[in-house]
């Protein structure tokens, strides 16, 4: 691959859609988007470009070739008429002992930590779910746990529940009293709590099997924990590595060729 050639990366999560825009193999830029109707894709693949998406993206040579890491199926089939791209799959990723139905996310996220910050690496995803995903220092994947993500818990509780209102995370500011005396603080306080101790149990539980491993954390939500962690556990977060580019340092570094 020449070295400079311009190429976009995708990675369609649950929610919303990541984009990589690569020159060669370093990359240049990184921004979000909401899913996009067949129309825009097919406008995409005839060479046109979106008012979302970077002005550079108009000086290059449209359509970008494109690479996609997906783990919604429904969304990926959308992209089959775009005119030059490539779907990666578990196989294209070195890593090793993984078990068939490993999301992609996870183990491209996995494997671009730790290539770039060496293994052994524990990886957390801040996102729709929450995961966590480790490999050890021979590159195999030790393994993970899911979880509903933060925004998740707090959709579930307001559409499951009759009493409970949905709270919005925007408004989110610092931590809620822990024992509160109003609902929506008490929603707060027993979700944000409760996944905080979790998140600190994992990294803990990880460290006694790797000592000096590494540990990272991307996705939409890594902001809001990591400040949370850094009052509540400040000795964690010294440790800890907030970087949302994991999956796009995973595609530029899996064995994959365009
Ligand atoms: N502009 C935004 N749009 C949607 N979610 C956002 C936004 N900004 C922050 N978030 C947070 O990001 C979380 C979703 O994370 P992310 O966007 O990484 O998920 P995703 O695209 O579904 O990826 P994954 O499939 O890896 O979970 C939500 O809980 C939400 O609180
Ligand atoms: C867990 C999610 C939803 C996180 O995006 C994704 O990685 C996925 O759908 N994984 C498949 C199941 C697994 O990784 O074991
Ligand atoms: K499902």
């Amino acid at each position: 691959m020449n070295i400079h050639k311009p190429w976009l990366a995708l990675e369609i999560g649950n929610s919303r859609l990541h984009w990589g825009l690569f020159l060669g193999e370093t990359l240049d830029c990184t921004w979000n988007t909401d899913y996009l109707p067949d129309s825009v894709i097919q406008q995409l693949g005839n060479g046109r470009t979106l008012d979302n998406f970077p002005a550079k993206i108009f000086t290059l040579p449209c359509p970008l070739p494109l690479v996609i890491a997906s783990v919604v199926p429904s969304q990926t089939a959308l992209w089959q008429s775009y005119p030059n791209v490539k779907v990666i799959t578990l196989e294209n990723v070195p890593l090793k002992n993984t078990y068939p139905t490993l999301g992609i996310d996870r183990a491209l996220a996995l494997w671009g930590a730790g290539i770039k910050l060496g293994f052994p690496i524990l990886v957390i995803d801040a996102g729709t779910a929450l995961t966590f995903t480790g490999a050890d220092s021979q590159q195999n994947l030790v393994g993970g746990a899911i979880l509903p993500g933060l925004g998740l818990q707090f959709a579930t509780l307001g559409q499951k529940t009759s009493q409970l209102p949905q709270l919005e995370m925007q408004t989110f500011t610092s931590l809620p009293p822990r024992f509160a005396q109003n609902t929506p603080d008490a929603i707060q306080s027993g979700v944000i709590y409760t996944l905080l101790a979790g998140i600190k149990d994992f990294i803990t539980a990880w460290w006694d099997l790797y000592p000096n491993s590494k540990v990272a954390i991307k996705g939409g939500d890594r902001t809001l924990l990591f400040n949370y962690l850094q009052t509540l556990y400040p000795e964690i977060t010294a440790r800890l590595i907030v970087e949302p580019n994991l999956i796009f340092w995973g595609i530029a570094t899996s064995n994959y060729h365009l």
